[in-house]
């Protein structure tokens, strides 16, 4: 857990206008969050954020002024899946502007990402390879965003079984 206490706290900022044709556009595209937490704020209470489950998009009902925690790749390669990183994507509204904050608690750029050696045994295998906190990023940044890809690329080909959310 030392990677992320000793981690970075990065911020975005996102805003969104309205648009007569919503369901033409998509606010930001699916993916998951690099970090190991997001803490989201729908500024104006305007909602828009999407969860992917069980194949299918369900809008997230936030509670006024109450912050949604989203778990990002860093935990789940960390927990070596056991906490699954959530792909989202925000829609956008009608009339109205939509203002969210995240905060990503990431982690530390001189670090490593990879499962947790505790949960590492014969029974349960790595299910990621090893990487720099540096190398994934440039490796994020040089892709298109599409969902969960670039986490599943990190994976490690195990026996039959293998979990893929
Ligand atoms: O605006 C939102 O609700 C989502 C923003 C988001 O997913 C992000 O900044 O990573
Ligand atoms: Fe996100």
């Amino acid at each position: 857990m030392a990677l992320l206490l000793e981690g970075r706290q990065a911020m975005g900022f996102n805003y969104y206008p309205p648009c007569p044709q919503p369901e033409l556009v998509i606010g930001f595209p699916p993916h998951s969050d690099f970090s190991g937490l997001t803490i989201l704020l729908e500024v104006n209470d305007v909602q828009g954020l999407q969860i992917k489950k069980d194949g299918m998009w369900i809008p997230v009902k936030s509670l006024p002024n109450a912050f949604i925690i989203n778990i990002g790749d860093t935990l789940e390669i960390m927990s070596n899946g056991t906490y699954c990183s959530i792909e989202h994507r925000a829609t956008v509204n009608s009339f109205k502007e939509r203002i969210s904050v995240a905060t990503f608690c990431s982690p530390k750029m001189d670090g490593e990402i990879c499962p947790a050696p505790s949960l590492v045994t014969p029974e349960t295998p790595a299910m990621f390879r090893r990487i720099s906190v540096v190398d994934y990023i440039k490796g994020l940044f040089t892709q298109k965003i599409d969902g969960k890809s670039y986490i599943h690329s990190m994976r490690i080909q195990n026996e039959p079984g293998m979990k893929s959310n």
